[in-house]
């Protein structure tokens, strides 16, 4: 008689519904990302992680590790040549927190435009990096009215220069946003874009955002720029956070700006949508019943104009400061807070009933949200 040897899968603790979605394809391990290592996965057949795990051969090389899934989309974590010459399989769920982070980047900067006084509508916003999330924000930042200005190499390599702008002219935007990838070699390696030299080029009344990664902007020299405001979701040497950084920026939050609950599930979601081709083994899908349902309606009455309309939704879906204050009088809170991290959904999740103001109920439905009666 054949044995059936059931398949181990070790999966970060983080990753949402692990047991209910993989659950069917083996047994089910889990364990926090950063305490995943090399005698962790000895016996493991498919390793499931986010971004605190480095993978690479120190974890990998005594283990049968055949399948490596990533349900987040930062690869600096990942030695992907490694697993390539390794014959093991790798996939990551690219794509899955685009739209969580241009929503994050958006309510950020209306926050910032409310507490301000002024018009998001008359600034211009660059973004560095035109990606899944850059491209999303680009479509969410005109649909308020601001002008914006891509930066992205890569993509004008291949694309043609029409549409883009060099790295100096979209630091010019009234507002930066900066949506690259971690790198650290190549012709368009993004550690330390934003330097010194850059940071210079900038005026006190500017606004620059980093929900990429701690490294792509150079912490130290940003210490010593003055901006209108910082905000900062990503940092270097998370999670001990430079405490000066806290203080500087307008809004801190624990590296959650992609942690939208469609989003947590969309990288689970797609790594078990691999894994299943993987192992060739049909797809399981009934858990989805099993999730929360639609938040209710939000009511926006006599908005005195559409951003003041549109901050009140915002606030509704998502209370951001909270993810500030979690973090800027406790700064080791960090990864406690994003390891427990409250949930909350995506516009496109959001029903929004509104009362004469045209002009929010068209923005608002650009935005993806869905407006009743
Ligand atoms: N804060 C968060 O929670 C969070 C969530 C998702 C992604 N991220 C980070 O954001 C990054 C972008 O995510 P994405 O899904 O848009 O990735 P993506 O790969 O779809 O897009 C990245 C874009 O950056 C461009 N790029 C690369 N080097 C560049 C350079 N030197 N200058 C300008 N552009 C450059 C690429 O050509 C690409 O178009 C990820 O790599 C990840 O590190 C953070
Ligand atoms: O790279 C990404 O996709 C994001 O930065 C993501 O939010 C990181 O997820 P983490 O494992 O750190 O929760």
């Amino acid at each position: 008689m054949t044995q059936i040897v059931q398949r181990k899968l070790l999966i970060d603790d983080a990753v949402p519904y692990a047991q209910t979605i993989f659950g069917h394809l083996g047994k089910v391990m889990t364990l926090p990302g950063r305490e995943i290592n090399a005698e962790a996965v000895k016996d493991i057949d498919a390793l499931i992680v986010r971004s605190r795990t480095q993978v690479n051969a120190e974890l990998l090389a005594d283990s049968k590790v055949s399948y490596v899934g990533s349900t987040v989309v930062g690869l600096d974590h990942i030695d992907q040549d490694y697993l390539a010459n390794t014959q093991r399989h790798f996939y990551s769920a690219q794509g899955c927190n685009a739209n969580s982070v241009a929503e994050f980047v958006i309510h950020a900067l209306i926050l910032l435009a409310e507490q301000e006084n002024f018009d998001i509508s008359t600034k211009s916003l660059g973004i560095i990096g035109v990606g899944h999330v850059g491209k999303l924000l680009h479509a969410k930042a005109q649909a308020l009215g601001v002008t914006c200005l891509l930066n992205d190499p890569p993509r004008a390599k291949q694309e043609g220069n029409q549409g883009f702008v060099d790295l100096e002219h979209a630091l010019q935007a009234d507002i930066i946003s900066v949506h690259t990838p971690l790198t650290f070699s190549g012709a368009d390696k993004t550690y330390h874009l934003i330097n010194s030299e850059k940071l210079a080029l900038l005026n006190p009344q500017q606004i620059l955002v980093n929900a990429a990664r701690g490294g792509i902007i150079d912490e130290q020299a940003l210490l010593q720029t003055h901006l209108k405001a910082k905000i900062t979701d990503c940092w270097e040497n998370e999670p001990n956070i430079n405490p000066e950084l806290i203080e500087q920026s307008f809004l801190v939050s624990p590296h959650i700006a992609g942690h939208s609950f469609e989003a947590k599930l969309a990288g689970s979601t797609m790594v078990y949508h691999d894994l299943c081709s993987f192992w060739n083994e049909p797809q399981k899908n009934d858990w989805q019943q099993k999730l929360p349902k639609i938040p209710k309606a939000i009511t926006v009455q006599n908005a005195e104009n559409w951003q003041k309309g549109l901050f009140y939704v915002l606030q509704k879906t998502h209370l951001i400061q909270n993810d500030d204050q979690a973090i800027r009088h406790n700064p080791s809170n960090f990864e406690g807070y994003r390891r427990n991290y409250p949930t909350h959904h995506e516009w496109h999740k959001q029903q929004v009933k509104v009362t004469k103001n045209q002009k929010l109920n068209c923005i608002l439905q650009k935005l993806n949200f869905q407006l009743i009666g």
